[in-house]
Formats: C-alpha cells, structure tokens, sequence
C-alpha cells in the first residue's frame, strides 16, 4: 500500500492550519517552504500535485490583532478573507522559488454537489495541471455559510481526489499519524497512546478514539477518518502523516498511517450519491422496505413508503429513512415530492400509469447502514 502511494501519479496533499500557522505569529514562513520543497521534488519525480492548503482563519488572526481562533461565523469569514490572501501569497512566493507558478481554486459545497459546477471544477484544475501549475485549493470561506460548508479541509480534499482522479491523498498534520486514542492524553492506566501503521478495514480502527483537533485546526482525527473513509469508497488510498516529514512521506511514503482504498470502488455517480450530494429531503419507509432496499438492494417501490419530509424534486438526492429516522441509504428520487405523497403506501397496479416506475430505482441508491 506504501508502495502505491509512493508511485502514485497523481496526488492530492492536504495540509492543516496547526502545520501552516502559528496562533501568535500568523504564516509559518519557513515551514510553508519546507512544505514546497517536498512538493516540488515529488512533482519533479513525474507526479501531478493538487495541494489543498487550510490555514486562511489562522493566517489571519494576528493581522487582525486577534487572540483566538474565532468562534462566530462572521469573525472567521472576516479572518479568512485576510488570511486567504496572505496564504495565496505565501504558496505563491514559495513555489517561485523554483520559477513554479500557483494558481487559487477556492470552492463551496455546493461547487461539488452541483454536477454541472462540479465539471467547472474539474476543468480547471485539469488545465493548472496540463500547464504545469500547482494548484492550491481552499474553501471559499468568506462566502460558505455555515449549512453548505464542507465542514473541514479533510472531507474537501477527499472530495477534490475522488473529482481528480487521484491516485492517492496525503493529510499533512501536526501529529504523525492515527493513535488508538488522542495522543496528547494519558489514559487513566497511564498509558500513552499507541500509533496504527496500517487500517485495512473496520476491524483495525475497534477500540480507536478520535479525539479533537488542536486550537487552530477544525476537524480533529474524527474528520480525518471520515475522509479515510470517503476517499475508500472513490478507490484512493489515503497516508497520514506529520507535515513535519512531508520529504519522507512524499519521496517514499514510509511515515505515518495508511487507510486501504476498497478493491471496488464506486462509480462516480454512486459516490456522488453518498457523498457529494446534499440531500433535499427524506423518504421514511417501512421495516419491509427497510429490508428490501439495504439488504437485498431493491428499489424503493410506494407499497414500503410511509412518509415524505421537505421539497425535494424528481433527480434529486433524499435519504431514505426508517421509522426512527435512521439514515439507511442515500438515493435519486424519481418524482417531485408531492407526487410521492400521493403514492404513500399504495401497490404499483394501483397507481396511473405514469407513476409505476420505483420511488427510488435500485440502481440509483446506496446503502449507507443495514
Ligand atoms: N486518535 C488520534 N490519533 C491522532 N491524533 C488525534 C487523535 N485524537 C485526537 N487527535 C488530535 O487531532 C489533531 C489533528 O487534528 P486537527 O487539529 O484538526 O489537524 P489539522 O489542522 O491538520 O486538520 C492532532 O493534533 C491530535 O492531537
Ligand atoms: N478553510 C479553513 C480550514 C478549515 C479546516 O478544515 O482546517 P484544518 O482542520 O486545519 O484542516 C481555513 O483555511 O482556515
């Protein structure tokens, strides 16, 4: 799996604030430069690099004579659009020095939910690419509000990887790799906690406590997992590791935990289904369908389909829920709402002619628990 992330094509590298920042200091000057020079020498080894870079709310703390990180959504959009500035700079200038130029792709959630924006998307960093520009991506902050973030850099980075088609995703952080609980603690047996070199499936994470980030990151180690877990599913196997030994990890990728990409991976409408859509409503069905649709992967027909919440059209994304309001899978609705809350419960021979076709079809769903 090293292996494969060491020869890998074409990476995406995503670097956390507490690597790029520093609460007092702002930028981080030497260590962005250390970061370039690994950059530099994995792309002059033959490698395509997206480089997703946080840090704009850190970078723009001390400028704005700040003492924290902000905690109100205005302040950290206010922080951003200072810091985003300083940071374009700041890759800018340490990728010219060797004569290497950097272009700014900022995007919002909805820039990868929205299939046609997401083609913009990945237009343009197609043509950095083919024009031997690095780009260097961020979320648009100043004007994400808090319903349509991404939440945290990790999941948009496995999102870019996957809309890429990356070979491999590397999160760059100030801890070297995934512990079985939060390194910076002592259990109450006194033991300090222990490093996973390798997680190939559920079973190495039992027993694994992912604790919160530091005072300028955003996700913790939780919000790593989850992006372990997306890029999986888009077939991209994932290294984390110390921004500290970015040479090493991006030379021969011999540092840090690596997460196994599934052997499958999912077709990229399937995946755009369970993660990059937002879903505009929910389907509550009933235990039969419950059964029906998350084992035996059945479509969702109106007999199994008990309620209908929020305004949701023929196309788009819902979750299919069960009485408890359980997530258990994602899927493409193929009716307006308030068609389907003519359906409720009825048999298809019971329904006109032009409403028999599945609630939602089998081909368009994913399970997401049994
Ligand atoms: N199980 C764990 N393994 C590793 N790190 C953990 C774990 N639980 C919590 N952490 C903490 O998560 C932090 C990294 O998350 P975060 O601060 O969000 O990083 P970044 O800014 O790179 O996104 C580390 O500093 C570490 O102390
Ligand atoms: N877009 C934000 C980064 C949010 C974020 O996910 O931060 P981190 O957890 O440090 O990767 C910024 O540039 O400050």
């Amino acid at each position: 799996m090293r292996e494969q992330i060491a020869h890998a094509r074409s990476v995406v590298v995503k670097i956390g604030s507490s690597a790029l920042t520093d609460l007092a200091e702002g930028l981080d000057r030497d260590r962005l430069d250390a970061l370039a020079d690994a950059l530099e020498a994995r792309m002059r080894a033959g490698s395509d690099v997206i480089v997703v870079s946080s840090g704009a709310i850190g970078a723009g703390i001390a400028p704005l004579g700040l003492k924290k990180r902000p905690t109100d959504l205005a302040t950290k959009q206010a922080a951003a659009s200072v810091g985003q500035l300083a940071l374009a700079h700041a890759w800018g200038t340490s990728f010219a020095r060797y004569g290497r130029t950097v272009g700014q792709v900022l995007l919002t959630a909805d820039d990868i939910s929205n299939r046609s924006h997401h083609a913009n998307a990945q237009r343009t960093l197609d043509r950095l690419r083919s024009l031997g520009a690095v780009a260097v991506v961020n979320e648009n902050d100043t004007v994400a509000t808090n319903e349509i973030r991404f939440g945290d850099n990790d999941r948009l980075a496995a999102l870019v990887a996957h809309l890429s088609g990356a070979d491999a995703l590397v999160l760059l952080s100030d801890v070297d790799g995934l512990y079985d609980g939060d390194p910076r603690k002592v259990g109450v047996d006194g033991r300090r906690a222990r490093l996973i070199p390798e997680v190939n499936g559920p079973e190495d994470l039992d027993g694994v406590i992912a604790g919160s980030g530091g005072t300028l990151g955003t996700g913790g180690m939780a919000s790593k997992l989850a992006a372990a877990r997306l890029s999986a599913d888009a077939g991209v196997p994932v290294l984390l590791a110390a921004a500290s030994s970015a040479a090493q990890a991006l030379a021969d990728a011999s540092v840090g935990t690596v997460f196994a990409a599934r052997e499958e991976r999912l077709s990229a409408r399937r995946f755009w289904v369970r993660h990059a859509a937002d879903a505009r409503g929910r389907i509550v069905l009933d235990d039969g369908a419950v059964a029906a649709v998350s084992r035996r992967r059945r479509s969702l027909l109106a007999a199994g389909v008990v309620g209908v919440e929020g305004r949701f059209f023929d196309g788009d994304v819902v979750e299919l829920v069960d009485q408890r309001g359980v997530v258990k899978a994602r899927g493409v609705a193929s009716y307006d709402f308030d068609d389907i809350t003519s359906m409720i419960g009825r048999q298809t021979d019971e329904l006109p002619p032009e409403l028999q076709r599945p609630v939602v079809h089998a081909d368009d769903l994913v399970v997401v628990s049994r």
